[in-house]
């Protein structure tokens, strides 16, 4: 790897015509860790990416790769790989030779393309015309592209993207492997529950900036905001007893409450100690996608951003 694993974007602004497509958008997409750049349609994900990688011109602001703008980088791909537009391809060359033209290009080898072609599952295709791929191939493809030069840095938008079950799983394993190697890994998606096991990191983007930039786990735990399922025949007496001690809680089903402002160490010890029995008492633990709707539903700008019509 040659290189720093680190992506810098800072006060990036764009527009297209009245469109404004990126309002300040910042972060650091750091080594060691997948992380998932999440947003709906039209939130700035792509331009974002194209941004960082030359093919667009922000208005103001900084994208630095490895500490440097990408254009000044002799051999791009040994700094980043990027999986943008899985369908641009020269449809009438192979995959093996669509590759090796890559590889030449940067100084590689062709045993270095043999390698990735290995490494993405398209051996037996690998001398057949890219053009007849289905998408998942030319997902499969792009991403041998990405991993060419070996680089400390990947950037992959929508990755998942026509790939089936078996491709989805490979490509989680993938991002997590490449990120446990000290890579750092950005990876776009307008779906949450597509990055659901895959990221421990999210940048949450709306409207051309970011949201929330944060730990998978600390999302989760923010948006469980201690909440706590109690399960018990006597639900009055139990509400009764846990008010006293400075809970809130509502009975959210014949015999469940759900209780807030008491940990469950101590909703077990009031109920005891009132003699209240309970077959039950454990800390809610969101979904991802709940936590991220949760997260979504407090930014008043992003629920004007989640129609496109909005942004424009
Ligand atoms: N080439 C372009 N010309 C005009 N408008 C554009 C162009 N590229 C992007 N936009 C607009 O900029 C905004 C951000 O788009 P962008 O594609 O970056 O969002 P995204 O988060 O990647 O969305 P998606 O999940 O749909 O890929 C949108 O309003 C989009 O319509």
């Amino acid at each position: 790897m040659s290189g720093e694993a680190i992506i810098e974007v800072t006060g990036l602004r764009k527009r297209f015509g009245p469109a404004v497509a990126l309002d300040g958008m910042s972060f650091t997409v750091r080594p060691g860790r997948v992380t998932g750049f999440v947003g709906p349609n039209g939130a700035g994900k792509s331009t974002t990416m194209r941004v960082v990688l030359g093919l667009d011109a922000a208005d103001e602001g900084t994208a630095l790769v490895g500490g440097r703008p990408y254009r000044s980088l002799r051999e791009p791909l040994r700094h980043v790989g990027a999986l943008l537009d899985a369908a641009a391809l020269q449809p009438g060359r192979s995959a093996r030779g669509h590759l090796l033209w890559l590889a030449h290009s940067q100084g590689l080898g062709a045993r270095r393309v043999d390698e990735v072609i290995e490494q993405v599952g398209l051996r037996s295709v690998a001398r057949r015309k890219a053009g007849g791929f289905s998408l998942g191939m030319r997902q499969r493809l792009g991403i041998a592209a990405a991993l060419l030069g070996d680089p400390p840095v990947f950037m992959l938008d929508e990755p998942v993207n026509g790939l089936d079950p078996e491709g989805i799983i490979w490509i989680r394993d993938l991002l997590r492997s490449l990120a446990a190697q000290g890579r750092a890994v950005l990876v776009s998606s307008h779906l949450m529950s597509e990055l659901q096991g895959a990221a421990d990191h999210l940048i949450v983007v709306g409207r051309g900036r970011v949201i929330a930039d944060t730990g998978v786990a600390d999302l989760i735990t923010a948006a469980s905001r201690g909440r706590v399922t109690v399960r018990t025949p006597e639900p009055e007496r139990a509400m009764r007893a846990l008010a006293r001690a400075g809970a809130a809680g509502t009975v959210t089903e014949g015999d469940e409450l759900t209780v807030s402002g008491l940990p469950g160490e101590r909703i077990v010890a009031v109920l005891t100690a009132h003699a209240v029995p309970f077959s039950e008492v454990m800390a809610q633990r969101v979904t991802l996608e709940e936590a991220y709707l949760e997260l979504t539903r407090d930014a008043v700008e992003f629920h004007a951003a989640t129609g496109r019509e909005a942004v424009r």
